[in-house]
């Protein structure tokens, strides 16, 4: 579904900015995480994929690395969506960047921006429409979370190997690990990244780790909608080994 040109039914569309700009230091030796293969397929194929699986989305963006936006944009040709216009850019240093500069692809009237790592390539099509439909119905700001398994200590950081003294245990139940794709009114995710460039420049601001975080610093509303323990972030090595397993359970399931 290319993107229509009628206001009424464009008004429907949302555009997806993709960054896939980083390298995956923490994945270990290899090619740019993005380019990595999970199922003989890249990881930035799938999470395309994953994102044009919604009739929302008309339009991606992806932020590639720059030495490789000719490579990104024939690798994403040869693996063809049909119906969706996709386009590759070039990413920037920060992950902040590559939104940025993704961002800037995207035609002034979509209404609707989601922000999707490439590096969560199994994001199930529910959680990319239901965060769609928080934007719809009035959010500024949207981000899939799921509660923590885990408990959570703040601590004193060390980086010498010392023992690292807790500061204290936030209260677990009121604690989200947040995902993506996170959905954004695209004025607002527009007005924010900007603020930041020119408030970051002036030196005073410490980098956010996700979008949805610059809506906050700048007092904006974000809300959470329910996210799915497959649509986890493929960091570290031991993540390729449980996106493998889905895979290939969904292979063997759904067929795909
Ligand atoms: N300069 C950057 C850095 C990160 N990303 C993207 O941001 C997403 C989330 O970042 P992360 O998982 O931290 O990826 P990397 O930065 O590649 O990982 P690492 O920190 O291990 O190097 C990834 O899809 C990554 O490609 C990007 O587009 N541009
Ligand atoms: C955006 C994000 O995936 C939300 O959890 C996350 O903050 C990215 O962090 P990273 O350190 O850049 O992987």
């Amino acid at each position: 579904m290319a993107i229509p040109t009628s206001p009424k039914e464009r008004n429907l569309n949302a555009a997806a900015v993709v960054p896939a700009a980083g390298r995956g230091e923490r994945l270990g030796p290899g090619a740019p995480k993005a380019l990595r293969e999970l199922g003989g397929v890249p990881i930035l194929v799938h999470a395309v994929r994953a994102l044009a699986r919604s009739r929302a989305v008309g339009l991606v963006v992806v932020a590639a690395p720059p030495d490789g936006v000719a490579e990104v944009a024939a690798l994403l040709a040869d693996h063809g969506l049909p119906g969706k216009d996709v386009r590759v850019v070039a990413g920037g240093p920060t992950r902040q960047d590559s939104v940025r500069l993704g961002l800037a692809a995207v035609p002034e009237d979509v209404p609707v921006v989601l922000v999707h790592d490439a590096a969560r390539p199994l994001v199930p099509v529910e959680v990319v429409d239901a965060v769609v439909a928080a934007v719809r119905a009035g959010a500024e700001a949207v981000v899939p979370a799921v509660p923590l398994a885990d408990t959570v200590k703040r601590v004193e950081p060390h980086s010498d190997g010392t023992p690292e003294p807790v500061l204290d245990t936030p209260e677990r139940s009121s604690l989200r690990a947040v995902q993506t794709p996170q959905g954004f009114r695209r004025e607002v995710l527009a007005a924010v990244h900007q603020r930041a460039v020119t408030e970051e420049s002036a030196g005073a601001l410490p980098p956010v780790t996700d979008d949805a975080g610059l809506v906050e610093r700048f007092g904006g509303h974000v809300v959470v909608v329910p996210g799915h323990e497959e649509a986890f972030k493929v960091t570290r090595p031991l993540d390729l080994v449980l996106a493998e397993a889905v895979l290939a359970r969904r292979r063997a399931t759904d067929g795909f």
